[in-house]
């Protein structure tokens, strides 16, 4: 078993990346070392998780520079002409990259750490340009800020651990359980974790009785990757469809002590709003009837102050491939091995929609948990002011 989603080492450089479409009954790590195998891993959703797929991003531009340039360095002969004058020219090498992410960005639509990363790397290599240095210091310089992603995300994740179990138990219950929706955990960032962050905390300070996680069809990140972080961890859990969350906290008046749904973002729009997988707004609503709070968990790099509300944000939309088929364990013939098979369930000549996203809104949201500190709205107020939080923690 492995929890990490994503293996880089700068010297020799290298990427490895844990393919989760194959988890959890495989664990097999892919190489990459261009930009297009990175763009194929995120937008094949080998590697998901608005955090792990702007790392991604980086590090799959990064390898590609840093292979390109140790050639050069080693053999410039076996470069392309097109490659090798761009390792000479600081602009045709901005070129590249500007291109780079442009296409990066087209992987998937509406996580912005993927655009957030796009734009920070832009800064620097035009910061470069202006300041004439030269191919190497530029792609240097890129690839001490990628690294730097994936420090800082493991950082921020611990804080967001943090400041959440201090909200939550802020007053009430010392021992809880809570609901959560999705993979939040290790395989979303470059580790900890947001809302299973929240969760591993909670469990680390003796605090949680149990988590409960839905499937989160159609893609089952829950019952295939929740599952497997949270056994890996021997956290106390329990797997529930997607349709019984009511039922459950309807029940918590016996002895759930569900204090909680918990839940990540893949954008949070300037007044609070939050996309997030599908499912996620229906479990806002329940929620709020059952007196539950609900919890955004989210690094600050999740919050898009260009985006005014929820109705702004694409909303990715996937094929119905991921609707229609299961991934199942079929036994072959007599023997002990098992091979994983998409398994049909609908008959032909059903038609589907298949939103990745949707968007639960500020109102419904009790607090949004970054690792900057834990955002709730002014009294009344029916939206967040994520500006003037941002603002003050700058
Ligand atoms: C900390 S992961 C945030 C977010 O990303 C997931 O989406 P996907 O698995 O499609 O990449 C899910 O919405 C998580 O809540």
């Amino acid at each position: 078993m492995s929890l990490k989603a994503i293996v880089y080492v700068r010297n020799p450089p290298s990427l490895e990346i844990l393919n989760q479409l194959l988890l959890p009954h495989e664990t097999v790590y892919e190489s990459v070392t261009t930009v297009q195998q990175g763009y194929e891993q995120i937008k094949q959703m080998k590697v998901r998780g608005a955090p792990a797929i702007g790392i991604v991003a980086a590090l799959s531009l990064v390898i590609d520079l840093q292979l390109k340039l140790q050639t050069f360095n080693k053999n410039p002969n076996a470069l392309d002409s097109d490659i090798l004058n761009m390792m000479n020219s600081p602009l045709l090498l901005g070129n590249f990259i500007r291109d780079s992410l442009d296409h990066l960005n087209q992987s998937r639509p509406t996580a912005v750490n993927l655009f957030r990363t796009s734009d920070i790397l832009w800064k620097a290599t035009s910061s470069g340009i202006k300041k004439d240095l030269g191919t190497k210091q530029i792609i240097e310089s890129l690839v001490d800020m990628a690294e730097q992603m994936l420090f800082d995300d493991l950082k921020d994740n611990n804080n967001i651990g943090k400041y959440g179990v201090e909200f939550i138990l802020r007053n009430g219950d010392k021992r809880i359980s809570v609901v959560t929706h999705c993979n939040t955990g290790s395989l979303a960032t470059s580790g900890y974790g947001t809302a299973l962050g929240i969760i591993r905390h909670l469990y680390a300070q003796g605090n949680l009785l149990r988590a409960y996680y839905t499937e989160t069809r159609p893609y089952n990140q829950g019952s295939r990757l929740t599952s497997y972080e949270l056994l890996h961890d021997k956290i106390p859990s329990t797997l529930i469809c997607d349709s019984m969350v009511s039922a459950l906290l309807a029940s918590n008046k016996m002895d759930h002590k569900i204090a909680a749904i918990i839940v990540g973002a893949d954008r949070v729009a300037k007044n609070g709003d939050t996309a997030n997988k599908i499912g996620t707004y229906q479990l806002a609503i329940t929620a709020k009837y059952h007196n539950v709070m609900f919890i955004v968990a989210a690094p600050s790099t999740s919050i898009d102050l260009k985006i005014k509300n929820g109705r702004d944000i694409t909303i990715e939309e996937r094929n119905e491939d991921e609707v229609v088929f299961v991934n199942g364990l079929i036994k072959q013939d007599d023997t002990e091995k098992y091979q994983i098979k998409k398994v049909r369930v609908p008959p032909q000549g059903v038609k589907v929609w298949n939103p990745s996203f949707d968007v639960t809104p500020a109102e419904l949201i009790t607090a949004i948990v970054t690792e900057k500190g834990v955002v709730e709205k002014e009294k009344g107020a029916k939206e967040f002011d994520l500006e003037k939080f941002l603002m003050s923690q700058s």
